[in-house]
């Protein structure tokens, strides 16, 4: 299948630019693992927007420098007045302290007019620069990968202008616990934005489940294993941990000149260990912790003094940050210590370097490494820790990985794991990694070695780009089958040709006023019936070549309550109960369903009922349900999100229930619960009860289900019924079987109808109970007529 075009999208360009005339620019790499991992994006015709790294003003800059990145596959986005506030503010010393547990420090620059929403501002417009340069570009069928924090409004912009593009978000840095994302001011708007996309990518299951729980907890939604689900819309949520190149780190480790610098390196070092850092000089990568290490290992270890070195590669980055500066200064400051500490005439326990090295001279670095000594606080993969392992040569060396960096749970197998905080855990395991057999250290590498070749940026790239092609080819699929408005002149032509039709309604939101025209109930007793269709419900039931079913959540009395007269068969709990009006109450609770967690739930329920005036507790035999719409609409949602929270901790964390999410509701119910199973039940005990002659021909079943009641749309789909099936009992728990002859449905007596959804499984979509009826109304004036 041909590949479709990759546009991607991330705050900086592989390459940054550097003017050196009117005309002309020069190139340097941009350093960082983003750009490393994307440059490994072979097999896609690939187009990559960004900043490149540099202002321009002038219209001749812009365009001699738009002319020569096009010819390296790049388009630049220039973000001229905004770049500032926006890369140096809200993107790194706002959303990147957080990502990174480090919090909001709270200025970048000394100067009052900057806000923190002048830096929002700038951030907003930004990604609106970004999306003015992808529209330009974007071609029908291409996909737009949007990558990091920079470009969170990204996927919304996109999907706005135009619903069926193709987007992708991977988050490169972790997401951090709900409980630190909470702390941000537009924590709604930039989850909000992420969710348009049709798929969300992270390095680790960890960061994926920090993700779900903000949404549960901010936005209300409802999170499965596979991603968010708001009204009715699903946004896969999935972990794609990155890798590096393999092969060129391989391949250069072996050119020539490579060898040349691996052997200067080690005649410079004199013999000793070498333990390497390589890191942006970021307040994320712990250097200061590092060094701390170290100097405990040299204080504590007299006999290595001498016989080991640290050599630290400090890559420069985001100079504008007053933090970055700070942290410059601190790590100076512990080089100057422990070298003036343990250091000799000859030789200096540290060589700290504030630069970025050749790429050629960082594999032969890589190569000759004893230890590699990562100490990352925290840190989304880190690259480095792959690049050490396929660089390495015949003396394997050993990589010291802190637990915090996305790596640990990649490579943590051939590895020594540290928490970086604890500087004694560190000192001791570079004691460990120093004193380490070969042959461990060969076992170690085995392992890690085998996973860098396997899991590469290709395959990972492969891996997003497969994910999102199937799902928006399958949402294409879908988008086909959108509900359609319903068609009344159909539903009410065919009602009257049918003979023996059968109309399964809801009740509360299909047979009940809506609400903006209710007084506010007290209770889930106080559902009543819409005035305006009583009398032509009772006409419809009356009708002997129809039967109604009302399927609904409801308790038995309040069915009794608002159907008892009508001559219809009444469905409570969601089918777990069962009469025709003129009989009684029949159960049909299965008899080994689970309901231990029933007493949990409404522990819970009960506690939040309390502390939320206006809100009430509906229980049943196989479902609770707290229901809100009386209360203060935002506190409501507050305290569903919250209970959400302790539910899914607590009482239901293993239990087989189903949770459903109403406007202003939670409904917990056993699994298997739904309007759906228990319409086969219905239909045989009607088909047993009035002995039908000719098969059910005309299905009307207009609802308002959510979740998984969903499934009672698609239990008449005529494909179905096409099955052979077997004849239905009424006295046994097991689910009944229709027979063919007993529905005979085509396509066009067959109306499924959702209420005021339009992400439904229903073939066609209302507004409101209103319209339910005004349709009522209308089929028996032309059934009179
Ligand atoms: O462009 P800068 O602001 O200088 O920063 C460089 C990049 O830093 C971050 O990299 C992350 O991506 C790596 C690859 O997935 C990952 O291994 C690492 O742990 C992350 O920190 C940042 O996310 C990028 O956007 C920056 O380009
Ligand atoms: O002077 C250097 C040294 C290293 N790197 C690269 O920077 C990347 C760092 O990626 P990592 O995932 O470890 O952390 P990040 O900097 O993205 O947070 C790696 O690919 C390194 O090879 C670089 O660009 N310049």
């Amino acid at each position: 299948m041909a590949r479709p075009r990759l546009l991607v999208v991330s705050m900086s360009l592989p390459v940054t630019a550097k003017r050196t005339g009117e005309e002309s620019w020069s190139f340097t790499m941009s350093p960082g693992g983003l750009v490393s991992a994307l440059l490994g994006l072979k097999e896609f015709e690939t187009k990559w927007i960004g900043w490149p790294g540099v202002d321009v003003h002038d219209a001749i800059g812009k365009k001699t420098l738009s002319i020569t990145l096009a010819e390296k596959g790049c388009i630049p986005v220039f973000l001229e007045e905004v770049c500032d506030q926006y890369y140096n503010g809200y993107c790194n010393n706002i959303l990147w302290p957080i990502f990174h547990y480090l919090g909001t420090p709270p200025e970048y620059r000394n100067d009052a007019t900057i806000t923190y929403q002048s830096q929002y501002d700038a951030y907003k417009k930004a990604n609106q620069i970004f999306f003015d340069v992808v529209k330009e570009h974007y071609e029908e069928g291409d996909v737009v990968w949007c990558h990091d924090y920079h470009v969170m409004l990204l996927p919304q912009y996109l999907k706005e202008y135009n619903s069926k593009m193709k987007v992708g978000w991977f988050l490169h840095t972790p997401f951090p616990s709900s409980e630190m994302y909470k702390t941000l001011p537009s924590r709604s708007d930039l989850l909000r934005s992420v969710l348009t996309a049709d798929l969300v990518g992270f390095h680790t299951y960890d960061f994926a489940r920090h993700f779900l729980n903000a949404c549960m907890c901010i936005l209300g939604v409802e999170a499965t294993s596979e991603g968010v689900v708001d009204q009715g819309k699903v946004t896969r949520v999935a972990v794609f941990p990155i890798g590096i190149e393999p092969e060129r780190f391989i391949n250069t480790s072996e050119l020539s000149e490579v060898v040349q610098y691996m052997k200067k390196f080690k005649n410079d070092f004199g013999g000793r260990k070498l333990i390497l850092g390589v890191d942006r000089l970021d307040t994320i990568k712990g250097i200061p912790q590092k060094y701390q290490a170290f100097e405990k290992f040299l204080e504590e270890n007299e006999d290595w003094r001498g016989k080991v070195m640290l050599l630290q590669i400090a890559v420069p980055t985001r100079n504008g940050i007053g933090e970055y500066q700070k942290i410059k200064d601190q790590c100076h400051y512990h080089v100057g210590r422990i070298n003036g500490r343990f250091g000799s005439i000859s030789a200096v326990p540290i060589i700290h370097l504030d630069c970025s090295i050749d790429f050629n001279q960082l594999c032969a670095l890589y190569a000759i490494t004893d230890v590699l000594l990562v100490t990352s606080l925290r840190d989304g993969m880190n690259l480095v820790s792959s690049e050490f392992i396929a660089c390495q040569k015949e003396e394997k060396g050993v990589l010291i990985l802190s637990e915090f960096a996305g790596a640990g749970q990649s490579l943590g197998a051939g590895a020594l794991l540290v928490n970086p905080w604890n500087i004694k855990e560190v000192s001791t395991a570079i004691g460990e990694a120093l004193n380490m057999s070969h042959e461990e250290k060969e076992r170690k590498h085995k392992i890690n070695f085998q996973y860098v070749k396997t899991h590469s940026t290709q395959q990972w790239a492969d891996d997003f780009m497969n994910k999102l092609i199937e799902i928006t080819t399958n949402a294409e699929l879908r988008a086909g089958k959108a509900p359609l408005e319903l068609p009344e002149h159909d539903v009410i032509q065919q009602y009257s040709k049918s003979s023996n039709r059968l109309l399964v309604l809801g009740f509360y939101g299909t047979l009940t006023q809506p609400m903006k025209n209710q007084e506010r109930r007290g209770d889930g007793m106080n559902l009543e019936l819409h005035p305006q269709v009583k009398e032509r419900l009772k006409e419809l039931c009356s009708d002997p070549k129809t039967t109604v079913v009302v399927l609904s959540r409801s308790e038995k009395c309040i069915l009794d309550k608002n159907f008892g007269e009508y001559n219809m068969w009444l469905a409570a709990e969601n089918g777990m109960f069962l009469r025709h009006t003129s009989g009684e109450w029949v159960t049909r609770i299965p008899e080994h369903m689970n309901l231990e967690w029933i007493d949990g739930v409404k522990h819970v329920f009960k506690y939040f009922t309390e502390r939320t005036p206006g809100s009430y507790l509906e229980t049943s035999a196989t479902s609770l349900v707290w229901n809100y719409e009386n209360a203060d609409a935002e506190f409501g949602r507050a305290q569903a999100r919250d209970m959400l929270q302790h539910l899914w901790a607590g009482p239901i964390s293993n239990a087989s229930v189903d949770v459903v999410r109403g406007d202003q509701s939670v409904e917990v119910h056993a699994v298997g619960v739904t309007k759906g199973s228990a319409m086969e039940r219905i239909l045989g005990e009607i088909v047993h009860n009035k002995s039908m002659t000719a098969p059910i021909d005309y299905v009307l079943c207009i609802g308002c289900f959510l979740g998984k009641d969903e499934d009672v749309y698609t239990f008449f789909e005529p494909e179905l019924t096409k099955k052979t099936k077997s004849p239905p009992s009424s006295d046994s728990d097991s689910p009944k079987k229709v027979s063919s002859t007993i529905v005979d449905l085509k396509g066009e007596n067959y109306f499924s109808v959702a209420i005021g959804q339009t992400h439904t499984k229903a073939r066609y979509f209302l507004d409101s109970s209103d319209d339910v009826v005004q349709l009522i109304h209308k089929i028996c004036t032309h059934n009179n007529a």
